[in-house]
């Protein structure tokens, strides 16, 4: 199985609206809530994809009874670890005249230090059971910023492989414990490297530890820098709707070519296709299958410079 913690577990609430109009009141369409916070995400697009995929993170209050209850229903199991205080909610409101979409994350609930010493100890008793880990979104109050450096080490001394979805001080923070893929976008390359060049900011981030760094460059596709080379995978079209999750879904894909040791090339066609086909259904942690069936062979990769050393 493949283990996805999310450590800030959110009731993600989407609200769609004809046009999103500031200091005025919006009629909202179509209004839906389902379990979120990155890693739930990727979970529900591995099962989409028929993989099996345990969901852990710490839950809390009503808010974290209705993430079960949502988990349940969607047929993910879960292992979520309660917390006294209640989980979050995110709220998107899609704007279906522009195209885009505007994001309300609440910071979370306050962890103790016991309660997240517990979660560390139940994290690791669920390790031998997996074939891989993702680590993924923001880290709620109270947990230490450098939480997931631990987190990457314990999966490196089970031999499991872990990718690492963060940014800010979490991901510079964890580099050093070697995980095997970090997958950063444009803006979080920069805002850890103070560098433009998506490229040179990969291999930095390589220098400090990461095994492989894949960046997402939104329209332009995605970027990986490895051990075994450098390739740059484009979408064959720009495509328009809810973009919330297609980060999660490119995770999805790099976790499972990274366990089926498939070869770079095809796990980032798959990595862009599914991202793509994400952007086109309404709600996070879902992609359109027809979409993915045909924007797949119409992903186009190419190297993109010499490997780089680690
Ligand atoms: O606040 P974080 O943990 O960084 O991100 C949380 C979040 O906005 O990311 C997902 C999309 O990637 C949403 O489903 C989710 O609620």
């Amino acid at each position: 199985m493949i283990l996805t913690v999310t450590p800030n577990i959110a009731l993600d609430v989407t609200y769609q609206v004809g046009e999103l109009r500031r200091h005025h009141s919006n009629r909202v369409e179509a209004s839906r809530a389902q379990a979120g916070g990155k890693g739930v995400n990727v979970a529900r697009v591995l099962a989409q994809l028929g993989r099996e995929a345990v969901v852990t993170g710490l839950v809390g209050g009503p808010t974290g009874q209705a993430v079960r209850a949502e988990l349940a229903l969607a047929g993910l199991p879960d292992a979520l670890l309660p917390v006294a205080a209640e989980s979050r909610r995110t709220i998107a409101v899609v704007d279906r005249r522009a195209g885009d979409v505007t994001m309300l994350n609440e910071a979370g609930p306050e962890i103790t230090a016991e309660e997240w010493a517990g979660f560390v100890r139940h994290y690791a008793a669920l390790l031998p059971a997996c074939s891989g880990v993702v680590l993924a979104g923001s880290l709620p109050p109270g947990v230490p910023a450098d939480a997931y450096r631990p987190l990457v080490e314990l999966a490196r001394l089970h031999r499991v492989p872990v990718v690492l979805d963060a940014s800010g001080v979490p991901l510079s923070a964890a580099l050093a414990a070697g995980p095997d893929l970090v997958k950063p976008n444009a803006d979080e390359l920069r805002e850890s490297t103070g560098t433009a060049d998506p490229y040179r900011a990969a291999q930095l981030l390589r220098e400090r530890g990461a095994q492989a760094v894949v960046a997402s460059l939104g329209a332009d596709g995605m970027l990986a820098v490895t051990g075994e080379g450098c390739w740059l995978a484009r979408p064959p079209e720009r495509l328009e709707g809810n973009p919330t999750g297609a980060g999660d879904s490119a995770v999805a894909a790099l976790v499972l070519g990274l366990v089926d040791g498939r070869p770079w090339p095809e796990r980032l066609a798959e990595a862009v296709a599914l991202s793509a086909a994400t952007v086109l259904s309404p709600v996070a942690g879902r992609f359109d299958a027809a979409a993915h069936r045909r924007l797949l062979p119409l992903v186009t990769v190419g190297r993109h410079g010499p490997a780089t050393g680690p």
